[in-house]
């Protein structure tokens, strides 16, 4: 035996009942035996009590709305039963209708509305809903029968949520069932008292009826038919990526529902849990569905954790102070006091320092729930043995469940971690000792955020979302932006890593979708959806979508967009950079953006700023970590001037070179930059102070390479034409190199803590004398590698091993956060 129920929605309408009359005639087709249970079409319920309202104050435009409902009784019948059937249906629905027409006469005579015939108004709802249906399945030839269940189902008499008397009420079942052969389709929610008083079960009331009536006649299974597909790992509207839970306990979907998966309502399931009943959730609008079996076993599990909810919106109590340790009681009386005024306690915590107690309340009682413990505790005090009772507000409730969890370690250090790389600041935290939920209080700014990097961390077979907001759409920008995309599919089914641009800008365009930019066609949308650009909105809005795992990316050389750095990493944004303006400035803001980072979890990427793509930063990194000193570091760290001495020869121009090297993507924006040595210099610096030196920007000394008409020209133009003009100049430097059978080489040495550049000559003999094309080197000299140096070397600038230098920070940080 199957039992099956349909919840208001599935009944609420004409091709609603169309779609569950089809499921009914499917399962007997099958010939599989069933019992049916209707909830009352949607929103009858809450118009039922309405109108015992309004008829109570005497408002007479309740008939109004009992007509209404009556209308779409009518309508139903209209549609599904065959004219000639149809006034017998009428004249039904009219005497149920006149039943109730009577009572509320009757209500707003006395004017008092009772708990005992509030229940017996909405019994109508469940009452004519399922005569309705009832009769659309029997004028289609099915042998059905109308079950009001207040015949077989005996409560007590707490009206609205009466408690059922189960020895009665089984051995009702079963004698009811064991005498008839046609299909019984029977009315949920309502019950009778012993005496034949109407009652009511209470919340998921329904779901009651038919856990109540599969646990009487012990059903092989309970079909619960909403109108969702069951439940999910936790609410899409929060969380895009949730999917549909196949399996869940019955402990789990009653952690889940405590903090808002809102589905089911688990203790209305009850009695099918106590008789290790299987309850599924299926869908009436999309029946090939699988739905969610809740059991007492669930199989099939892929993750560690089932679910995860939240309660949006809590107020937490704080109760501390010094006389509460090791003192017996206090606990007892505070939620003694909380229980007298039934005020309900959604989570609890204490530390075991004993020193305070927190708990979350509904944040509509807190203000009350303040005043009656500052009556209660008083005398406590007053005597300094408590301290004042505290409230924040503002706070949410994520639970995260599973059984998985149990006995399993490292579970509350991965929500915790990813937390934590997210600037998700934990207030309070529950775990019971069943291990099967574990409960955070975050501020609720941040729930959305912490939902789905929880959700992306947890169910790790879906990719994690790696949100990037990129400013420079130039050379590098554009490189990485093609780069990704070629990657993207790799990346996701590789490496778990989906990338989704949020947002792009240049100097003229910024478009922001928390939803996404194509990487194909981002270029025509920040050109036809992009608003003016203003980095200070850029970044505000960044903040203000606070999603998860966010990576700030500056491909400019912009000195203006570094001030923003800071606070996007106090914000708990990753920021990954090419630009080597933040880092070579003043040692102090170095300094700060490293500490930021560290005090944040975050992480702040620059390995292109020297060498672009080449690992010069992570292994001098790597060689500080693990302990070693640098005695010296040499390099030629410009790929521009490795070009252009590479490639200038006798009797060609020198500006010819240098265009070319632009062209090719080797020069800063500005090749000024590079000529004058300064790009040069913020490497070095750079280095320097990675290596442990506190070195500022004036403690670099640039020997100059270019004469001094170059240096003072005002425009790239103009630079162009005194480098044309100067060609001589430069000609003369190549001979006189030559001569000696040596080449042009601008080396930037670190020893002693002294930094200086210049343009050097060297022999064959030289590791600097056999580069080509656009090649870096650099040679650590250190403790540990002080007979022959560490050498890194090769090509230190482009578009392509730029972008991809950028690109493998950004891919770490996807890692680092996972
Ligand atoms: N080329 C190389 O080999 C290497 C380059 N780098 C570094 O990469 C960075 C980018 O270089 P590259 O791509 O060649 O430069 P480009 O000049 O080609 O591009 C710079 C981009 O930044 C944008 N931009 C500049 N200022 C702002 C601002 N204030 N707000 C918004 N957008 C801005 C520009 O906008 P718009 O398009 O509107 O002008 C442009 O899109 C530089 O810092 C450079 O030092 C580092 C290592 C190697
Ligand atoms: N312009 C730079 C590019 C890398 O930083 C160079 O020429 O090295
Ligand atoms: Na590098």
């Amino acid at each position: 035996m199957n039992v099956l129920k349909f919840g208001g929605t599935s009944v609420g309408s004409v091709e609603s009942i169309k779609q569950v009359i089809n499921i009914i005639e499917e399962h007997r087709r099958n010939d599989t035996d069933i019992a049916v249970v209707f909830s009352a079409m949607g929103g009858v319920t809450n118009q039922l009590i309405e109108i015992g309202r309004m008829a109570t104050n005497g408002n007479t435009d309740y008939s109004e709305l009992v007509r209404r409902i009556e209308d779409r009784h009518f309508n139903v019948v209209k549609a599904l039963i065959p004219v000639k059937e149809q006034s017998k249906v009428f004249a039904g629905i009219r005497g149920v209708i006149n039943e109730l027409e009577d009572l509320l006469r009757g209500v707003s005579l006395i004017r008092e509305l009772s708990a005992r015939t509030l229940d017996l108004i909405t019994s109508f709802g469940e009452r004519l809903s399922t005569l309705v249906i009832t009769e659309c399945i029997k004028s289609r030839g099915l042998a059905a029968q109308f079950c009001d269940a207040r015949t077989i189902i005996k409560t007590d008499d707490q009206f609205g949520h009466a408690e059922v008397n189960y020895t009665l009420t089984n051995q009702l079942i079963q004698d009811y069932f064991g005498k008839s052969t046609a299909l019984q389709l029977i009315t949920g929610f309502i019950a009778s008292t012993e005496k034949g008083e109407t009652t009511t079960l209470g919340r998921g009331g329904s779901d009651y009826t038919a856990s109540i009536i599969g646990a009487a006649l012990n059903a092989d299974i309970i079909d619960i038919w909403t109108d969702v597909d069951g439940m999910m790992t936790a609410d899409p509207r929060k969380v895009p990526n949730a999917f549909n839970i196949p399996t869940i306990t019955y402990a789990e979907a009653m952690e889940l529902s405590h903090f808002g998966a809102k589905v089911i309502y688990p203790p209305s399931l009850q009695p099918a849990f106590a008789r290790n009943i299987p309850v599924r959730v299926l869908n009436t609008f999309n029946p090939t569905h699988e739905g969610t079996v809740v059991s007492r076993t669930a199989e099939r599990r892929q993750y560690t954790i089932t679910g995860i909810s939240s309660i949006d919106d809590i107020a937490l109590v704080n109760v501390q102070g010094s006389g509460m340790i090791g003192v017996a009681g206090v606990s007892a009386k505070l939620f003694g006091v909380l229980a007298r005024y039934r005020i309900s306690v959604i989570l609890i915590s204490q530390a075991s320092s004993e020193h305070s107690i927190c708990f979350a309340i509904d944040p509509k009682s807190a203000e009350r729930v303040k005043a009656i413990l500052d009556d209660e505790f008083s005398v406590e005090v007053t005597h300094g043995h408590i301290d004042n009772i505290t409230i924040e507000r503002d706070l949410s409730v994520i639970a995260t469940v599973g059984e998985g969890m149990k006995k399993s370690s490292g579970i509350a250090g991965k929500l915790f971690s990813v937390l934590g790389k997210n600037g998700v600041n934990i207030v309070a935290v529950a775990q019971g000792s069943s291990e099967i939920n574990i409960s955070v209080v975050i501020n609720k700014n941040n729930l959305s955020k912490a939902l789905n990097a929880i959700h992306n961390v947890f169910f790790q077979s879906e990719a994690r979302v790696l949100n990037l907001y990129l400013v420079g759409t130039g050379l590098i920008g554009s490189t990485l932006l093609r780069q990704i995309r070629d990657q993207f599919e790799y990346l996701r089914t590789e490496r778990l890593l989906k990338v989704c641009l949020v947002g792009v800008s240049n100097t003229k365009k910024m478009l922001l979708a928390p939803k996404g930019i194509g990487l194909d066609d981002w270029r025509e949308r920040v050109l036809t959806e992009g608003v003016t650009t203003s980095l200070p909105a850029f970044v505000e809005q960044i903040k203000y979508y606070n999603l998860p795992n966010s990576v700030f990316i500056d491909c400019t050389s912009d000195k203006d967009i570094v001030q923003f750095y800071e606070s996007l990493l106090d914000g708990n944004i990753s920021v990954v950079t090419p630009n080597k303006v933040a880092n070579s400035g003043p040692y102090s803001e170095y300094r700060r953006l490293q500490r930021t980072a560290l005090n944040r979890g975050v992480k702040f990427l620059y390995e292109t700023n020297v060498g672009a793509g080449l690992p010069i930063i992570n292994t001098l990194q790597g060689l500080m970590t693990a302990g070693d000193r640098f005695l010296k570091i040499e390099a030629i760290l410009s790929g521009t001037l490795s070009y252009i001495f590479n490639t200038f020869r006798s009797g060609s121009k020198f500006v010819d070179v240098v265009r070319e090297a632009k062209e090719k993507g080797y020069t800063e924006p500005d090749p000024r930059e590079d000529l004058s040595g300064m790009d040069v210099a913020r490497k070095i610096l750079i280095l320097a102070r990675e290596a442990g030196f506190a070195l500022e920007p004036e403690d670099v000394t640039i020997k100059n390479l270019l004469p001094q008409a170059c240096i003072d020209a005002p425009s790239i133009p103009a630079f162009f034409d005194e480098l044309e003009n100067n060609n001589a100049y430069f000609e003369s430097l190549l001979t006189e190199a030559e001569a000696q059978n040596e080449k042009l080489r601008y080396v930037a040495t670190f020893e002693n803590g002294k930094v200086e550049i210049a343009l050097k000559t060297v022999g064959a003999d030289h590791p600097f004398y056999s580069l080509s094309g656009a090649d870096n080197i650099v040679s650590f000299t250190t403790e540990r590698y002080k007979e022959r140096p560490l050498v890194v070397k090769g090509p230190g600038a482009g578009a392509e091993v730029t972008a991809a230098g950028v690109f493998a920070d950004v891919v770490s940080i996807g890692s680092y956060l996972a």
